[in-house]
């Protein structure tokens, strides 16, 4: 995973995840413009092993982490030796774009497996809350699941699409272990870690007195 070499930054190319757009409009009459990002929706899934006691969570690298920590004269042509690739590489609760048109429980489920290796029933999955993503750039919305496992539900290794060449790690941590992480000085992981991990030790884990 951390064999990133090759890096340097280009103009935009177009793909299928972002579209950059102005959008224009009046407001009390008055003529504004916003440059913005059309991006798709996401699911993210708090998944925890029961038979385990353990959190399951995925490590990938992540460009736009990675971008962020050169700074922009060293985009040209980056030296990974003075920014070594791994510092980009985030902990996170298993997520995926809704690049289907399914609703987002079945693209939470296909996440679960192809992420993670374990096949769930629908019913299994719990809608937690659906939030805007809301910065200025974009106004996708993620919806948020959670999901209990047990070992007999593992079918495979998990990993990522291999049609994506998706490079996925899964990581199984012990919810106290997750605790540690997260009070560090730099976390290294989406903001809505520390809030769905909040979310699950308050409203989910049996031992949460105990570790607090
Ligand atoms: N901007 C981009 N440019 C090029 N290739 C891209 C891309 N976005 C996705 N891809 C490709 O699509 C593959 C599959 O992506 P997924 O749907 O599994 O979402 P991901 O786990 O990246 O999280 C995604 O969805 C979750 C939930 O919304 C978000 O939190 C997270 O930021 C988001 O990347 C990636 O491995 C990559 O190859």
């Amino acid at each position: 995973m951390e064999d990133i070499s090759n890096v340097h930054v280009t103009d935009y190319i177009p793909t299928i995840y972002t579209t950059p757009a102005t959008l224009h409009y009046k407001q009390n009459n008055q003529a504004k413009k916003a440059n913005i990002f059309l991006e798709r929706n996401g699911v993210v899934i708090v998944l925890y092993n029961k038979t385990k006691d353990m959190l399951v969570l995925v490590k990938q690298f992540r460009p736009s982490v990675f971008h962020q920590l050169v700074p922009e004269a060293e985009r040209t042509s980056v030296d990974t030796n003075k920014y070594p690739p791994k510092q980009a590489i985030t902990l996170e609760f298993c997520a995926g774009l809704e690049d289907k048109d399914a609703p987002s429980e079945v693209v939470a489920q296909e996440e679960i497996l192809e992420e993670c290796g374990y096949q769930v029933p629908l019913e299994d999955l719990e809608q937690i809350f659906r939030f805007c993503n809301l910065s200025e750039t974009t106004g996708a919305r993620s919806t948020f699941f959670y999901c209990e496992v047990t070992e007999a539900q593992r079918v495979s290794q998990g990993g990522g699409s291999v049609e994506e060449h998706e490079i996925v790690e899964v990581i199984e941590m012990k919810v106290e272990d997750v605790l540690n992480y997260s009070r560090q000085s730099y976390v290294c992981s989406p903001m809505n870690f520390m809030f769905l991990f909040n979310w699950f030790l308050y409203h989910k884990y049996p031992k949460t007195r105990q570790i607090a």
